[in-house]
């Protein structure tokens, strides 16, 4: 079943001198419930403006986004944050955690915007949560004294405690030495796999992308099969397209 799909996606933005640069064009992608997909990529070749698309925090300057065959378009601002909350777990390198708040905190915060029983249940079902993450015995720790691999997995819990469609991991692993990241992508995996969601993992990881069912790469503005081969011009500037009005980037 199709949960999202994007359709001739591009995204064009002014530099400082108001010269036009095309960071995404003609992106097709269709995402299915429980997908694995892997996003590789250069330096600047656009992934984190692909997620953030995918994640509705931006829309297309081109084509369209489709949530479960709707056009996402003239979502209002309210229904993008509401759908975003609701359907989009976020997972970044750096965890992005309330430093000074515990664990049970970080877990229970996205539960603070549900309207139904989870929000008055928030205490036990984030606990339910770091339990199923491993760390049931560190409710109350603090960021500042839970090792990496801990806080990234605080992260994932805080990420999946709404069941989110799709898991959106930002370099997930680019902090973590190989055999946590290794854990964790585990992790990931498995409670995606338990609740049926997609997870979409941005990495500079090969071995991290090879976990992924379906690989891709960004280059040049366009999102390729990653075993295709690297064209000599993303091989050689790393950046994706020059500017549309012609020239070097940046
Ligand atoms: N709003 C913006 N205005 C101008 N340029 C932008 C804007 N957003 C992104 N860019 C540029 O577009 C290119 C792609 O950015 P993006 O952050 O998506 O790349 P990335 O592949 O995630 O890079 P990295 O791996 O370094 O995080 C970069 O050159 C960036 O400087």
């Amino acid at each position: 079943m199709t949960f999202l799909e994007l359709r001739g996606v591009g995204r064009t933005v002014s530099r400082v001198d108001d010269r036009p640069l095309v960071i995404l064009d003609g992106v097709d992608l269709v995402v299915e419930v429980g997908d694995r997909l892997s996003i590789v990529g250069r330096s600047g070749s656009g992934k984190s403006t692909l997620l953030n698309l995918l994640g509705l925090l931006d829309s297309p300057t081109e084509g369209e986004i489709f949530l479960d065959e709707e056009p996402t378009r003239d979502f209002s601002a309210r229904r993008r944050d509401v759908t975003r909350g609701r359907d989009v777990g976020f997972i970044f390198q750096q965890f992005n955690l309330l430093q000074g708040r515990t664990a049970l905190e970080n877990v229970m915060t996205p539960l603070l915007y549900d309207t139904g029983s989870a929000f008055w249940r928030r205490r036990a079902i984030a606990g339910e949560m770091l339990d199923r993450v491993g760390l049931g015995h560190r409710l109350s720790s603090t960021p500042d004294r839970l090792s990496g691999g801990e806080q990234q997995r605080v992260a994932i819990a805080r990420a999946l405690v709404r069941r989110p469609r799709l898991i959106l991991a930002d370099e997930p692993t680019g902090a973590l030495d190989i055999e946590t990241g290794e854990i964790v992508m585990a992790l990931l995996d498995e409670i995606a796999t338990a609740s049926d969601a997609a997870l979409v993992t941005i990495t500079h990881d090969p071995a991290i992308a090879a976990l992924a069912t379906r690989r891709f790469r960004l280059e040049k503005g366009a999102l390729v099969d990653a075993a295709a081969p690297v064209t000599a011009r993303a091989g050689a500037s790393g950046h994706p397209f020059a500017a549309a009005g012609g020239g070097s980037d940046s």
